[in-house]
């Protein structure tokens, strides 16, 4: 148990930090406090003593030393149980501080403003606060550390509830989440700092960052253990970014069913991240981190009606996710099939209701980003990584969007407007496909999805055997493939299925030879410029 008699309070972001102060006056707690925040209690009659006047030493250098002094470090870092400890304090005439209650200078916050300048971002280095929170941190078995306004009300209820002391287990969590606070910060200060161009920032008066820094040093905060990882024999947990993107997966709530697991979470992503990027009603069925069936519809049941068809067979146990509220007339039909998870921004009671029945299906809601200048606004990522060996390849998001203006028919043949817009929702579905991707469309929907082939003639004839399973004619359909034709072996594949359009990159080494099968087919041949692997 700590018991806490003493506290010094040093916060710049001052919200809730009055009713704390209240608190702990009324349980007889004396407060200890720096400049700003004992202003602020005095001007409401919270009695307070200033650390100045505490350890006989003006605040000085605008700031910089106001708390680095052995009365204050002392008080904290002093063991209660090692009478040497004891003795020493008592010698030195320095008091016990139990409790400290630090919020940092918000170097996030100044750094994240379009016009920072250096000098700005190095003031709002906090080197007295951190100080106090790791020495408080240290000795958590008799000093409580805050750091977060948010633990505020917790920790009263406790010292009411015990008349003024913490249990052990209170205080070291609050020991864990202050070395988190700190190394979030101190990350915060080393990305922004390796980042800059040194020699281009002192050229142009104001800092240039590199895109890629020095050190990365990243944050990421437990969600949730799994039961096990990709299989049995791994073991898991989810962990999100420090600072969510609004509208990511990590930020959905969990409406119903059993426990996620490490394959629903990586296939909800896949199928969450491809439905958001529709701007009219869609649904995308994913198996297996691929997209089997992807359509857009009037309504979230006629989308999903499409996508099903695709590839009814490997639709059996997907993830289901669509980017409008699932209604009920998409429940009823959506709860006919097997469904691992169901993904979307919302659902009308009825349709809950018919899921209810079905308790195991993992029911997530996520709210939708409404948008906003940057990627992260956007609900998007703006960098991907990938582990590798004992290294990690960074690189930036791909967010590329194409639209009509940057396409560019190559083949004789011309599209119709309606040729246009199915091959770019074929594009855009090939993105979100594994490579090589090859992608059939037609009328809105996935006709054929070859996925994941180490050769583009193979998830070609996937794509046509996909279709053929489920019965679906090819005649007049469209054709995506996220990268160049090497040979004219799948343009020839394509045509004889009956395709009559293809997009893709362009650029190969054999395009002549690619387009003039295009143009022996009868086929519109269109590039974008832009290639979408996916790994
Ligand atoms: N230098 C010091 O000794 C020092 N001690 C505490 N601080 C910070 O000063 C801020 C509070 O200042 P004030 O109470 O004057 O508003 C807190 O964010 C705290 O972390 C310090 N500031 C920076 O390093």
């Amino acid at each position: 148990m700590a018991t806490i008699k003493r506290a010094l309070i040093s916060v710049s972001d001052k919200s809730g930090i009055l009713e704390l102060a209240q608190a702990l006056t009324k349980l007889n707690v004396e407060i200890l406090s720096t400049g700003g925040t004992a202003k602020l209690f005095r001007d409401n009659q919270i009695p307070v003593i200033e650390v100045s006047d505490y350890t006989g030493f003006t605040e000085m250098l605008d700031g910089r030393v106001k708390t680095l002094h052995p009365k204050v470090h002392g008080g904290i870092l002093g063991r209660r149980d090692l009478p040497e400890h004891v003795a020493a304090m008592k010698e030195a005439n320095i008091p016990n501080i139990d409790m400290v209650v630090v919020n940092l200078y918000p170097f996030e916050a100044t750094v994240a403003k379009p016009n920072c300048t250096l000098e700005d971002a190095i003031e709002n280095i906090d080197i007295g606060g951190p100080a106090m929170v790791r020495s408080a941190a240290k000795n958590w078995k008799d000093v409580a550390v805050l750091t977060d306004a948010s633990q505020y009300a917790n920790v009263v209820s406790e010292l009411k509830s015990t008349g003024g002391a913490l249990a052990e287990a209170t205080t070291f969590a609050l020991s864990v989440a202050a070395f988190n606070r700190v190394s979030q910060y101190d990350a915060a200060i080393s990305n922004y700092l390796s980042a800059i161009d040194y020699a281009a920032s002192m050229a142009n008066n104001q800092p240039v960052t590199h895109q890629f820094p020095a050190q990365s040093n990243t944050n990421f905060v437990k969600v949730q253990d799994l039961r096990y990882g990709e299989n049995p024999h791994q073991q898991a947990a989810f962990y999100r970014d420090l600072y969510p993107a609004p509208g990511s997966l990590v930020t959905a709530q969990q409406l119903q069913g059993k426990e996620l697991s490490f394959n629903n979470i990586a296939d909800g992503d896949a199928a969450w991240e491809a439905v958001k990027s529709f701007d009219t009603t869609a649904c995308v069925i994913v198996k297996h981190a691929n997209p089997c069936g992807v359509a857009l519809g009037a309504t979230a049941l006629d989308a999903y009606s499409k996508a099903f068809q695709t590839d009814p067979s490997s639709a059996f146990g997907g993830i289901i996710a669509f980017n409008t509220t699932v209604d009920k007339a998409a429940a009823e039909v959506v709860s006919k099939q097997f469904v691992e998870v169901l993904i979307a921004p919302d659902y009308t009671a009825e349709a809950l209701a018919i899921f209810a029945a079905k308790a195991n299906v993992r029911v997530l809601k996520i709210a939708l980003p409404t948008g906003g200048a940057t990627a992260w606004e956007q609900g998007r990522n703006s960098h991907e990584s990938k582990r590798v060996g004992s290294g990690i390849l960074i690189q930036t998001a791909d967010n590329h969007e194409i639209s009509q203006s940057d396409l560019k028919i190559i083949s004789k043949k011309q599209a119709t407007p309606q040729q246009m817009a199915d091959m770019l929702f074929a594009w855009r579905v090939a993105k979100y496909v594994k490579s090589n991707a090859i992608v059939f469309c037609g009328n809105e929907m996935t006709l054929g999805v070859g996925a994941g082939q180490m050769s583009r003639i193979d998830s070609t004839k996937i794509a046509i055997i996909k279709a053929q399973n489920a019965g679906l004619s090819l005649q007049n359909s469209v054709v995506a493939s996220d990268a160049f034709f090497p040979f004219r072996d799948g343009i020839d594949a394509l045509a004889e299925a009956g395709a009559s359009c293809v997009i893709h990159p362009g650029g190969s080494m054999r395009d002549e030879e690619v387009i003039a099968a295009a143009d022996e087919h009868g086929l519109v041949m269109v590039v974008t410029g832009i290639r979408h692997f996916r790994h």
